[in-house]
């Protein structure tokens, strides 16, 4: 007799008219949609992409190939339509949503605008904490209540932040203890110099301090719009719903989360292997097989739109695909 949820949606898969295994990641990835939603006969009807965008005072120490001023023209660019965030999304039919989590500069005022601000950008974390403790507490709970508010079977959330790999870089090293030359990478393209002085200064950054808590982690290393995605990512996770876990700084704040609440790993599937270097090192942390390898490293949630319709054909497979019995197709002996 099977007994258990988990031995039940293997069977239902395993009875489909299929040879064993033949439909590879899509079978793991309905196994753990099925398990999240405690049910063989899984939906995956709609998604929302919630981007969140927020500066870094460390972009001031020249550790991007791009001026901080175009965080706040990309919140801009999205609000219009124009970003590749939009196309996919609209290719694929999920929602998208905008917040400001604390971009640089005077609050930018639109109708379609999300405001979680929690100041103008961070400090730079080479000379004091990012942000205070209470910053980063509430970091998470706008996450959470951004969450809660997003509709969906399943969640993307995607960041927009010049700067964003070094601070993602220097708060995954003070998380894991892995080293930060197996972290950092070119973000939006540093060239060999540009990454040899990111790695100086970021090394700088991490020597102020010592061994740190998480909630410590995040405050003296995070960011705004990261710490928001590792609370919007929790929540999910709480509410039982799909996490698509976008590229390097997604799967940063994917890390965050899962120190602090470990049980939020069942909810997260990967979308992409980004083709910024620190995301093997990561993704070999959270023991994660992304969906996709399409040597993207563009952020905003790009990899988890184009991941959404393989959600969505794993559920389908589920339900949808005929048994061996059903379709009367005889099984092997
Ligand atoms: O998602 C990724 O894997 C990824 C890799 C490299 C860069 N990005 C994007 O580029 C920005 C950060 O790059 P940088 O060089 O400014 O740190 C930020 O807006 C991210 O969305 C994103
Ligand atoms: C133009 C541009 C678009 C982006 N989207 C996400 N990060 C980005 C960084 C830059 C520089």
């Amino acid at each position: 007799m099977i007994d258990t949820l988990a031995a039940r949606i293997r069977q239902t898969i395993d009875a489909k008219t299929k040879p064993l295994g033949s439909l590879g990641q899509i079978e793991t990835l309905a196994e753990t949609i099925a398990l999240l939603q405690e049910t063989t006969e899984p939906t995956m009807r709609n998604c929302t992409l919630v981007i969140f965008a927020a500066d870094h005072g460390i972009a001031l120490e020249g550790v991007s190939a791009f001026p901080q001023v175009v965080t706040g023209q990309m919140v801009l660019t999205f609000l219009s339509g124009g970003a590749a965030a939009n196309v996919f999304a609209t290719v694929n039919g999920v929602t998208l949503k905008v917040v400001d989590s604390g971009v640089a500069g005077k609050p930018m005022s639109h109708p379609q605008l999300i405001d979680r601000r929690l100041g103008a950008g961070t400090a730079s974390f080479l000379t004091g904490p990012a942000m205070s403790a209470a910053q980063a507490q509430l970091a998470l709970d706008h996450g959470a209540a951004c969450a809660r508010e997003a509709e969906g079977d399943a969640l993307a959330f995607g960041e927009m932040g010049i700067a964003n790999t070094a601070t993602a870089s220097a708060l995954a090293h003070k998380l894991t203890g892995l080293p930060l030359a197996d972290l950092i990478g070119r973000g939006t393209g540093l060239d060999d110099a540009g990454v040899q002085r990111k790695l100086a200064i970021l090394t700088r950054a991490v020597a102020r301090t010592g061994a740190l808590t998480p909630q410590e982690a995040m405050a003296e290393y995070g960011g705004f719009e990261i710490n928001m995605i590792a609370g919007a990512m929790l929540e999910t996770a709480r509410q039982r719903r799909v996490v698509i876990v976008d590229g390097f700084i997604a799967t940063a704040a994917a890390v965050l989360a899962t120190k602090l609440e470990p049980e939020s790993r069942s909810a997260m599937v990967f979308a992409h292997h980004s083709h910024e270097a620190g995301h093997t090192a990561l993704l070999n942390v959270l023991d994660a097989k992304p969906l996709l390898a399409l040597d993207m490293r563009l952020g905003e949630g790009t990899g988890a739109l184009l991941a959404w319709p393989l959600l969505k054909a794993a559920a389908a497979m589920m339900t949808d695909m005929a048994s061996f019995e059903a379709a009367g197709v005889s099984n092997k002996d």
